[in-house]
């Protein structure tokens, strides 16, 4: 079973990823972009400013092809739970938002495009936890240390995770995370839990 995290920078899921491990020892816990070369690769796009949107989604996904053969296809293949701290929703959301700020890169709908190259290889998760919180609240959060981490970009970004969520209301659950961490904590847990009984 394949559960992933989403949502905006500082929104709490690492937080909640770092709490999940006690409560799950036997799952595979891992994250995107990822402690590969190719993740590297990928943080060296984040801080560079001018990075070209198109040459940072195909980095972005490439880590994400490796990440997919290397850790979570041999894992599901074993049986086992596995848990990523963002996954395939952070590239749709994000790059989706960085190509439509490009004018779309000569894209009709940027998001479509970036969910439509990952259809022939990529995974959908079983269940997708979207810890929801305000644009600004995330950046302040985060600490606005790259271009990401910006209030007005994470505004396009939060619009694009509503048209996701809305497009598979099966597959997300919604978290309110301005609440204590504590209580994301819970709500997370409960909805794991409740996921997790159902595919036995
Ligand atoms: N529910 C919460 N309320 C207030 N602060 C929180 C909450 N959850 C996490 N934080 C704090 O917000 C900051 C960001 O948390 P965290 O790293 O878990 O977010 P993240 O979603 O993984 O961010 P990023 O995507 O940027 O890595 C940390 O300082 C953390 O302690
Ligand atoms: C997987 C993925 C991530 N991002 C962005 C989101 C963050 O700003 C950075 C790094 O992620 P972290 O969780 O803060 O370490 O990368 C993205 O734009 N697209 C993606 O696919």
């Amino acid at each position: 079973m394949l559960v992933t995290l989403e949502g905006l920078d500082g929104s709490g899921k690492t937080t909640v990823w770092e709490a999940l491990q006690e409560r799950y020892p036997d799952a595979v816990f891992t994250r995107e972009p990822t402690n590969s070369w190719y993740g590297d690769a990928v943080y060296r796009s984040i801080e560079d400013d001018d990075a070209d949107p198109l040459a940072e989604l195909f980095l972005y996904t490439a880590d994400h092809a490796d990440h997919l053969s290397r850790v979570i296809e041999p894992a599901l293949e074993r049986g086992g739970l596995v848990i990523s701290d963002r996954y395939s929703d952070s590239r749709f959301a994000y790059q989706g938002a960085t190509l439509e700020a490009a004018d779309g890169h000569g894209l009709a709908d940027p998001l479509e495009y970036v969910v439509d190259i990952h259809r022939p290889f990529s995974i959908e998760p079983d269940l997708t936890i979207y810890l929801d919180l305000d644009p600004e609240t995330a950046a302040a959060r985060a600490g606005t240390t790259n271009k990401f981490e910006r209030a007005e970009y994470l505004a396009s970004v939060r619009d694009n995770y509503e048209r996701l969520l809305e497009r598979d209301p099966d597959r997300f659950v919604r978290v309110d995370a301005t609440q204590s961490p504590e209580a994301v904590r819970e709500a997370v847990t409960d909805a794991l839990a409740a996921a997790v009984d159902e595919s036995h």
